[in-house]
């Protein structure tokens, strides 16, 4: 197993917010996290990412032990990629400048030997054109886009999506999709939350429906979309796509 997670519980104060969520993530696979607004998605990616600490569970990696906070968390956490919804580039940077940034101070590698692997990113992802540009000149897609080379520039095991396709204008989700569609194809394991209902019901490998800080179901998305087994997802579900 490429991640495994055990009883994982996360809280803010008096708050819980993760509640005993145990998920195992096979080389390769696309997992999508699906679940109404603050049902926990956000926190369990920033768990993951050793951006929060748990409070208590394990999180294994390869069957290493990540969640233990005597462990320095910057070479794991250089392991997993993560991009948010914000892009978060630096504006004073161009696209070529803010995707090599970390690879040039955590590898100490010249812009020179990190170009023909950036190059190519900006190739696969249809950016060749815009390497120079700086963020304020390029569409909130191509941003994004940017942005997920960023984090594969460090050549992650395992990518995080935390909803990012949210914060486009419409027509510019489709672009952004498709960059995650072929990270799939090249057998990228990655764990998404989104909104994207068409996109995970026909894209991932298994869809985990959250509510309150538990996963109330999961499964092949057939499965889960059209024979729900509990009513809250069945709920969930009848209004998000009733709202397509
Ligand atoms: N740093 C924090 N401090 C306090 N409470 C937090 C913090 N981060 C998240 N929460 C709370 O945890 C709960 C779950 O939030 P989270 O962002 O993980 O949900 P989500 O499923 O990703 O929601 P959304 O779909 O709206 O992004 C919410 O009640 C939120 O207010």
């Amino acid at each position: 197993m490429k991640l495994k997670l055990e009883n994982i519980h996360k809280s803010f104060g008096a708050t819980k917010v993760l509640n005993g969520i145990s998920l195992d993530v096979a080389q390769g696979e696309m997992v999508c996290l699906i679940g109404p607004s603050g049902s926990g998605k956000s926190t369990l990616l920033r768990c993951l990412n050793l951006l929060d600490p748990v409070d208590d569970g394990n999180i294994w990696l390869d069957g290493e032990e990540i969640a233990d906070p005597s462990l320095d968390p910057q070479p794991i956490r250089q392991r997993i990629g993560i991009v948010f919804q914000s892009f978060n580039l630096f504006p004073h940077m161009t696209a070529e400048e803010n995707v090599m940034l970390a690879p040039r101070r955590i590898f100490n590698k010249s812009r020179d030997a990190l170009m023909p692997q950036v190059e190519a990113l900006f190739e696969k992802f249809g950016l060749k054109e815009r390497m120079h540009h700086y963020p304020d000149q390029l569409s909130g897609g191509q941003q994004q886009r940017v942005a997920i080379a960023r984090a594969l520039a460090m050549n992650p095991e395992i990518m995080l999506f935390d909803e990012i396709t949210s914060a486009l204008d419409p027509e510019l989700v489709g672009e952004v999709l498709q960059v995650l569609s072929s990270l799939k194809q090249d057998g990228m394991t990655m764990i998404l939350a989104t909104h994207e209902m068409a996109f995970a019901r026909d894209v991932a490998d298994r869809v985990c429906f959250l509510d309150k800080g538990q996963i109330l179901e999961q499964g092949a998305p057939a499965q889960i979309f059209s024979h729900p087994k509990e009513a809250r997802t069945r709920d969930f579900l009848a209004r998000v796509l009733r709202s397509y």
